[in-house]
């Protein structure tokens, strides 16, 4: 029809379309080393224990009703403990307006969105590089974008002094956008120390810390330790923003769950930022889904479910941690004449592996290896069974 004739095809998505490309590719030596979602030893996607057993339990509700604008305030409940702690004074001072989101992705927009309407003037700090679909989001919600330095190439860790820079250089009560932990795509975390200054800078500027939490537990194994930037920012007294999701630590991706919260002054404050949140979503998508709240809340409820999930976390950022070692030694071994340590030093999915986007393009068309063109890693990909390809391949292309 006429009516849309002006409309171009969309470029490729980055990360998902390294996926479509994988899945086109009818070679049986093809590896999948591109969008962040587990697989195990085996190269499966994995269905979580305490999320079998949690289906079970649901079997036969009869309970298929809308749940309310915020979503399950239960699964929300359950959820801020896992970000801002069990004994939270703030979730007992009731001071965190929180709802229920499209996973992470469904958090970030709500917050971007929040932004735009409640603090029209702002704009957004994105660190170098990010996760690709940040720069959209608040595109999408009309809220300009700085970026910030983050990642430092020569040593492939963090650029703290360039960071601290632009932290101390954004006009006062400046937003920033920060990984908690597991940092996508470089697998570059702050450390503990660099936190706490990163925090008091952000005091002294006044500045607004918006926390993407999408890889809790993924980065040590332990959801508790994964959240001590946010515990030192809370402990500083930052009034924070943070995304929730449980697409990676519970494997929840097709389920969408996630959670949106605003630290505010006061209850009333939280009532009013809530209510405005849900006024956001209504025309949105109206109220998230119910079943993936259902099995979120049925695990975190359960002491022995959660026990059970707390372990499986751990099976899965041990496997990856795992295979980092493997493939560190494999191209050490291969003689590689490049050094590879950071294959090791950085955690949670990513390795930012430094291949340039031309070497990544010989990947995969002398080796069907696919990953995203910035050279990203997703170690969840990686198996005993490919890792020897991989190394071998990597060592190729890069010698
Ligand atoms: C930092 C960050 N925030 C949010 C999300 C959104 O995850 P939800 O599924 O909406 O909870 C991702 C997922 N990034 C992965 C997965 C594929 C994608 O959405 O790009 C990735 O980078 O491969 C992420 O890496």
């Amino acid at each position: 029809s006429s009516w849309w004739k002006s409309v171009e095809p969309a470029p490729k998505d980055p990360i998902l379309g390294v996926t479509e490309a994988f899945l086109a590719d009818p070679s049986p030596e093809k590896v999948n080393v591109g969008v962040g979602a587990y697989r195990d030893d085996n190269g499966k996607p994995v269905v979580l224990e305490c999320v079998r057993e949690a289906e079970k339990r649901l079997a036969g509700s009869t309970f298929m009703e809308y749940l309310p604008m915020g979503g399950s305030a239960k699964m929300v409940d359950l959820t801020l403990k896992l970000a801002y702690g069990d004994n939270s004074e703030f979730i007992k001072d009731k001071r965190i307006a929180a709802v229920q989101t499209l996973s992470g992705t469904g958090a970030c927009r709500l917050f971007a969105d929040f932004q735009k309407r409640f603090s029209p003037g702002s704009q957004i700090y994105i660190p170098v590089p990010t996760w690709s679909n940040h720069h959209n989001i608040w595109k999408d919600a009309q809220v300009p974008q700085k970026t910030y330095h983050y990642y430092h190439p020569e040593t492939k860790g963090l650029d703290f002094s360039a960071l601290m820079d632009d932290v101390k250089n954004a006009p006062e009560g400046s937003f920033f956008l920060l990984h908690a932990c597991a940092h996508n795509p470089t697998g570059v975390d702050p450390t503990e120390e660099q936190w706490r200054e990163i925090s008091q800078l952000f005091k002294a500027k006044k500045h607004f810390a918006f926390f993407d939490m999408a890889y809790q537990g993924f980065a040590s194994g332990d959801p508790a330790r994964d959240a001590k930037s946010i515990r030192i920012f809370l402990e500083d007294g930052h009034h924070i923003g943070i995304s929730q999701s449980y697409a990676k630590n519970m494997g929840l991706y097709g389920q969408r769950v996630g959670c949106l919260s605003v630290l505010c002054e006061d209850p009333k404050q939280a009532v009013a930022v809530k209510s405005q949140l849900q006024q956001l979503a209504r025309p949105m998508y109206s109220n998230p889904p119910l079943h993936g709240a259902q099995l979120v809340s049925t695990i975190l409820e359960d002491p022995e479910l959660k026990s059970l999930w707390l372990k499986e976390v751990k099976v899965m950022a041990d496997r990856i941690i795992g295979m980092r070692t493997t493939l560190r030694e494999s191209l050490e071994k291969l003689g590689s004449p490049l050094s590879w340590e950071h294959v090791t030093k950085q955690i949670g999915m990513f390795c930012y592996s430094g291949l340039t986007p031309e070497q990544v393009d010989r990947l995969t068309s002398e080796y069907h290896i696919y990953m995203t063109r910035n050279g990203r890693i997703s170690m969840a990909g990686v198996t005993t069974g490919n890792v020897g390809y991989l190394a071998n391949a990597i060592h190729e292309v890069t010698k």
